[in-house]
């Protein structure tokens, strides 16, 4: 956001000063920068955090740096003895980019929001509306062609014109004795240092990023959390994380899982997983056969498991695999329709014409898209052009990987449908050929 200073934004938003900045460290006392310090102080009431530690502030700080986070902090202009210092914002927000795959493996730099929290005692007067409508022109602005963010809440963000785009289940999966696969798999698995995965985790997990549409580069807390440095709860190391890999033909490292048993109180004796990438089919096999064959644990949680997970049919036991929930993961704001919807592969060749509707007039509009099976070409359609189906903005986001079934928008009254058949249509020409799967959160 470039509007520094004292500002009287709309919706009755005033006597509020906005302030956009960097995370940065004090040169001269080593520590983060008074500034900083406010924001995470900010940001850990907003998400019902402990406060931090020294130590475990200075690691978050370093870490918002290595993802080049940037920071946007609101200060109340009234201050009253006793209460939170003035340097301690009343809300916050944040944006930084990272690549995203829009399919076929094709990365597009993203504008991914987060850190959104307004304080309790300055809630629904308008400063989320501010801040992000405020954020999402400039991201228009500055040539992205969508934002991305992952929500607290599922109630929030469509106003503004996010849809759902991924989701995240979180599955147990019953490894008592009596787990068995239908096919063996390869077995080459070995454990590991967790410390080891500090090199090989980004490498494996950026071929994976382009196997799997909807998946986006990862912010550094990932990395931190699955070499065991970082215990997102307490701020602290942990102790108790094991990984193991699994190596190709060649000795290669393709995928890997990091996890930590629950303690001896859980029943059944659980092990949690942290962390869990496979490039390629095998290797997403070996690393399951390895966790369930893990001695003094019979069951196996995992928080972050794919849509279109491929476990229970790996199984000769489908039920032993349950989901627990299943949650939005990402949510898409297109922001300009032509880049956005011409970056990604179109698999099936075809027209539609799609007329959206954008209530803060970002990227409504009729369009074109002309697919020849490999690209498309999206233009302007002029208002004479009938539209096959209408749509609003959110919805477009929820189809942009693919993850969403036009048809069943449509049935949810979500979508109209101009032209009988169009929605099947749709749906066929919005499909990647994989469920998108994002193993993020930010
Ligand atoms: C991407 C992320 O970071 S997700 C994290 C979101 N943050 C949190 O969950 C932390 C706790 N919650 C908060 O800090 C605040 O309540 C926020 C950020 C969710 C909302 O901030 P506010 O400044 O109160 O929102 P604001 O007054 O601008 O409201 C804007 C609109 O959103 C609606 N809204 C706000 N919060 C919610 C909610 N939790 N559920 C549903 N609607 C909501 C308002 O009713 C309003 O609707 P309208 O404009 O259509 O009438």
């Amino acid at each position: 956001m470039s509007s520094d200073g004292d500002v009287n934004y709309c919706w009755g938003v005033t006597n509020y000063r906005f302030e956009n900045f960097k995370p940065a460290f004090d040169e001269s006392t080593g520590a983060p920068d008074e500034r900083t310090q406010g924001y995470f102080a900010s940001t850990s009431v907003g998400f019902h955090d402990v406060r931090s530690t020294e130590d475990a502030l200075k690691n978050r700080v370093e870490r918002a740096i290595a993802d080049g986070r940037n920071l946007t902090a609101v200060y109340a202009q009234q201050e009253y003895e006793h209460a939170l210092d003035a340097n301690v914002p009343v809300a916050t927000f944040a944006w930084f980019e990272k690549l995203v795959n829009v399919g076929g493996g094709r990365l597009v730099p993203g504008h991914l929001i987060t850190w959104v929290t307004v304080r309790p005692t300055h809630r629904r007067r308008g400063l989320l509306r501010s801040l992000m409508t405020t954020d999402l022109a400039e991201a228009k602005a500055d040539g992205y062609p969508f934002a991305a963010l992952t929500a607290t809440e599922g109630g929030i963000y469509s106003r503004f014109g996010f849809g759902v785009a991924t989701w995240a289940h979180s599955i147990e999966v019953d490894t008592s004795p009596g787990f068995k696969m239908v096919h063996e798999p390869d077995r080459r698995v070995e454990m590991c240092l967790p410390s080891e995965l500090r090199e090989l985790a980004p490498k494996i997990y950026s071929e994976f990023m382009r196997t799997s549409p909807g998946a986006m580069e990862r912010q550094q807390t990932y990395i931190e959390r699955a070499t065991g440095a970082l215990n997102t709860d307490t701020g602290e190391a942990d102790r108790g994380v094991r990984a193991a890999l699994h190596f190709d033909e060649q000795g290669e490292a393709d995928g890997y899982v990091s996890y930590k048993f629950a303690g001896w109180s859980k029943n059944p004796p659980t092990i949690e997983l942290i962390d869990f990438v496979a490039v390629t089919d095998a290797a997403y096999a070996s690393l399951w056969s390895f966790l369930a064959a893990i001695d003094l644990s019979t069951r196996v949680t995992f928080g972050e498991s794919a849509e279109d997970s491929p476990l229970p049919w790996l199984l000769t036991d489908s039920r032993r695999v349950r989901t627990v929930s299943t949650e939005d993961n990402i949510w898409i704001r297109i922001l300009d329709v032509k880049a956005a919807l011409e970056a990604r592969p179109w698999y099936v060749p075809g027209t539609l014409v799609l007329e959206i509707d954008d209530s803060l007039d970002l990227a409504g509009g009729r369009y074109t898209i002309t697919s020849d099976g490999e690209n498309a070409v999206v233009e302007t359609a002029s208002d004479s052009t009938p539209a096959d189906l209408s749509l609003g903005i959110a919805e477009l986001g929820s189809l942009y990987f693919g993850g969403a079934d036009p048809v069943i928008l449509a049935r949810a009254g979500r979508i109209d449908e101009n032209v009988p058949g169009a929605a099947v249509h749709a749906s066929s020409m919005f499909n990647l050929g994989r469920m998108p799967y994002s193993p993020n959160g930010f």
